[in-house]
């Protein structure tokens, strides 16, 4: 990689229920006991709350385990801080530190079915011990309450969220803040539990860098030009355009602005003079793009097919979208074992791997391992899966994304990452960033041909 370019920086983990299980198991080992790891979170999370909200009335609702003890350690570190505090159980502790944690609450306990709403909620009835989904009659009135509280921050999970699949096991309520224990867990970032979490913030209880292979999508580094570079040093891309130009013009643009220093555009239809350079396929060497967008306008007709496979035999660093998920889909082995960069979304992603089970993260994952390629699963949290295990999952975007074209974008970008010679996960997942990034600082409205001018 040309020295211009940094890698890319740390990445936050995002681990499982039973990897943060083997961490406490781990700390507990260590001499630390469940109860101090208790008090750690419970504390982190009073002070939290407290930096969010100024003093009000609290209720805190505590389930049978230990995320129920959270919940009796952070009552009792509020009521230390002068705010009143109510608690209502849903059962007795079960677990001998949560026993311990409602020691030290040692006030009274009122059930569930008596609560009466407070200004704040505090949501400590389950976390990633949840089994099943919350049943009545505490569904109705955890919402009930909940509905006639003006803040609810949760405990580690919104409680009725999976931890490790961005499910809902039962109805959530939406908390304004979730406040997890060592690390994000994959429902804070996955859909539909991500979008209960409010904002989210990570209390260290002192368990070290927890192992995973599963990230958090961060900051792409910015690129600081030398002064000796040229246009090819910053990357050559090659769009392959075929029936719908609009869609590789936009890539090619794309492209462009994401850092490349020279974009062709592979199209036999004559374009109005520009930055981009027009040559028929015939007359391209194809040995000297350093990256290839393919798929985004390309076609679905036999002359794409044609098209298609003439690139792929280059063998050059390769993103493939859209219309490749159709042209390949009875002979998937040919988009296979390239290293290339694929970006389906649900409906191209069955088309080529059917209906595999799973997290959106074990499946981008499956899919990656299968195809020997690098899997871009989009969506308001598009999962990026190396054929290696590595995965990330990227939560900085907007739903304005929704808009026709801004895949092709996200394509071009890419490529202009391969370009410059990023290996093919760091190149999805910056270019992934990015394309986020400008969606955020976008406005309602936005399409794509915005979202080509925003990006940074
Ligand atoms: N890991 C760490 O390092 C640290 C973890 N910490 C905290 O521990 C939390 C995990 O605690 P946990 O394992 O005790 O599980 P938790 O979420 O409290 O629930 C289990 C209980 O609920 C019950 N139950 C389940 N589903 C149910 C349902 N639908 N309806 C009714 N009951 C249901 C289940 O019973 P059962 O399934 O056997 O019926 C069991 O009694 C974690 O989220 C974090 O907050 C921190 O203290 C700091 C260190
Ligand atoms: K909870």
């Amino acid at each position: 990689m040309p020295a211009e370019y940094p890698t890319l920086l740390p990445r936050e983990p995002v681990v499982t229920a039973a990897e943060m299980r083997a961490a406490e198991a781990a700390a507990v080992a260590a001499g630390t006991s469940g109860f101090e790891l208790m008090c750690r979170a419970g504390e982190a999370a009073a002070a939290g709350i407290a930096a969010f909200y100024g003093p009000a009335p609290v209720l805190v609702l505590a389930g049978p385990g230990n995320n129920g003890g959270d919940g009796y350690v952070v009552a009792n570190a509020l009521r230390q801080r002068r705010w009143p505090v109510e608690v209502a159980a849903l059962a007795p502790p079960a677990t001998e530190a949560a026993q311990q944690a409602a020691a030290l609450w040692n006030a009274p306990v009122m059930d569930i079915a008596d609560a009466e709403p407070r200004f704040v909620l505090v949501d400590a009835l389950f976390g990633t011990g949840l089994t099943r989904g919350l049943e009545e009659p505490l569904l109705s009135q955890f919402h009930a309450l909940a509905r006639a509280s003006s803040v609810v921050i949760a405990l580690d999970l919104p409680s009725g969220a999976a931890t490790g699949d961005g499910t809902a096991l039962s109805p959530l309520v939406r908390a304004d803040l979730t406040v997890t224990f060592g690390a994000m867990k994959p429902s804070h970032l996955l859909h539909p539990a991500a979008a209960s979490c409010g904002r989210v913030v990570v209390a260290d209880i002192g368990l070290g860098e927890i192992e995973t292979r599963l990230f958090r999508n961060g900051a792409a580094p910015t690129a600081v030009l030398g002064a000796d570079t040229h246009k090819y040093r910053r990357g050559h891309v090659l769009v392959v355009s075929g029936a719908m130009a609009g869609a590789a013009w936009l890539a090619a643009c794309a492209a462009q602005r994401a850092g490349a220093g020279y974009v062709t555009l592979a199209s036999e239809t004559a374009m109005p003079p520009s930055s981009l350079v027009v040559q028929p396929l015939g007359a391209i060497d194809l040995a000297r793009a350093d990256a290839v967008v393919l798929g985004s306008g390309l076609g679905r007709d036999a002359a794409a097919r044609t098209r298609a496979r003439r690139v792929l035999g280059a063998g050059r660093p390769m993103v493939l979208d859209a219309d490749i998920f159709s042209l390949f889909a009875d002979d998937p082995a040919s988009v296979f074992g390239l290293g290339a960069v694929m970006t389906p979304h649900e409906g191209e992603f069955a088309r080529l791997f059917g209906d595999l089970p799973g997290s959106k993260v074990d499946r981008a994952r499956a899919a990656a391992a299968r195809s020997g390629n690098v899997i871009v699963l989009k969506g308001p949290d598009t999962v990026i899966a190396a054929p290696d295990g590595r995965a990330v999952i990227n939560d900085h975007a907007s739903a304005r994304l929704a808009t026709a074209g801004s895949g092709d974008v996200l394509s071009g970008m890419i490529a202009a990452h391969l370009a410059r010679g990023e290996a093919p996960f760091d190149a999805a997942c910056a270019a992934v960033w990015r394309h986020g990034d400008a969606a955020l600082r976008g406005r309602d409205g936005l399409i794509a041909e915005d979202l080509v001018g925003l990006i940074r």
